[in-house]
């Protein structure tokens, strides 16, 4: 069943740009342009783009805040912008950006005014809250005050916030945003359950790990149009993406020369390998191992930003 249904959607804002001393001239930008495609139930979505791309556009017309200048939008049945009341109770939406709990109230407090706002029935909202406490280790921060929270609690707090009505679709804008690494994972791990669970989830993020660890299926916008849509191997394939192994020798060594794998950069006995973000690392791991004692060694994720400016400018690789 598909949850989430654009049909030709545009979106342009008009714009006043400066021309000559005095004069301004009015320019329609298109945010959003043409845009077409569906999300089904339970699927969970990366939603990708450079700055500018048409990313929150789309969200906010997903969410009923801006209506499209054409086309057609369903979410979870209803028009976001015509019936907001009705959509409000299929969607929960996250700003990593921003919060939506209340500053000054303790996260309890906050939470129950969420449960009065959506008219969440008392066995419902027991149930939910004990869940997300449970899963968010949220237990001991119930009667802290929301500005006394660190960033990686607040977050924590702001999802719990936005599934404790039962949301059909949950939109997230950066959830990781400014997190350390284990509350990094702990959120990851929790959107795991939420979505194995049944709800749908569409993902705007800037975090590549995210998407590797959440999404099955990965759109990239540009210019209001998608320009991808597929799984996470297949963009690193269109965009000749690379990931970088990061070695640690015993001993300095000349460049590692592998068939596949170039030396992008070496500092003393430290040496970067770059290979395709698709392949494996495991045998290029096994190869260097092989060949020399090591210290130590990772493996880098390349940069959305960068992913998508390859598949445009077609870099050559090596
Ligand atoms: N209210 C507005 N008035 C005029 N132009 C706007 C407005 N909102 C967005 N735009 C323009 O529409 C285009 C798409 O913006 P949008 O915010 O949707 O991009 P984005 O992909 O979310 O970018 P970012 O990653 O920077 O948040 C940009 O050129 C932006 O300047």
């Amino acid at each position: 069943m598909e949850l989430i249904e654009l049909d030709r959607v545009t979106r342009s804002f008009t714009v006043r740009t400066k021309a000559g001393r005095w004069r301004r001239e009015r320019r329609q930008v298109r945010a959003v342009d043409d845009l077409s495609f569906t999300v089904r139930a339970g699927e969970c979505v990366g939603y990708l783009g450079p700055n500018g791309a048409g990313k929150s556009t789309t969200i906010k017309m997903l969410t009923g805040i801006l209506v499209p200048s054409s086309g057609r939008l369903r979410v979870a049945g209803v028009d976001p912008a015509r019936e907001r009341v009705a959509l409000a109770r299929r969607i929960g939406v996250v700003f990593g950006h921003r919060t939506t709990l209340w500053w000054d109230l303790p996260l309890r407090d906050s939470f129950e005014l969420v449960r009065r706002l959506y008219r969440i029935p008392p066995a419902r909202y027991a149930a939910n809250l004990a869940r997300c406490v449970e899963l968010l280790s949220l237990g001991d921060l119930l009667d802290t005050p929301v500005r006394q929270l660190s960033l990686g609690q607040r977050m924590r707090g702001d999802l719990a916030a936005a599934l404790l009505h039962d949301p059909r679709v949950l939109y997230l804008d950066e959830p990781t945003i400014g997190l350390d690494v284990v509350s990094k994972n702990r959120v990851r791990e929790f959107l795991r359950e939420v979505n194995a669970a049944g709800t749908t989830v569409l993902l705007t993020t800037h975090d590549l790990t995210d998407i590797e660890q959440l999404c099955d299926r990965v759109m990239v916008i540009d210019h209001g149009r998608v320009v991808y849509d597929g799984d996470l191997p297949g963009l690193h394939l269109a965009g000749r993406s690379e990931r970088t192994l990061v070695v640690d020798l015993v001993e300095e060594q000349p460049p590692i020369d592998l068939p596949g794998v170039r030396v992008v950069r070496t500092e003393g006995s430290r040496q970067y390998l770059a290979f395709p973000a698709e392949q494996s690392a495991a045998p290029l791991v096994a190869a260097v191992a092989e060949r020399f004692p090591l210290r130590d060694l990772s493996v880098r994720e390349p940069a959305i930003e960068d992913v998508i400016a390859r598949m445009y400018a077609r870099v050559p690789i090596g």
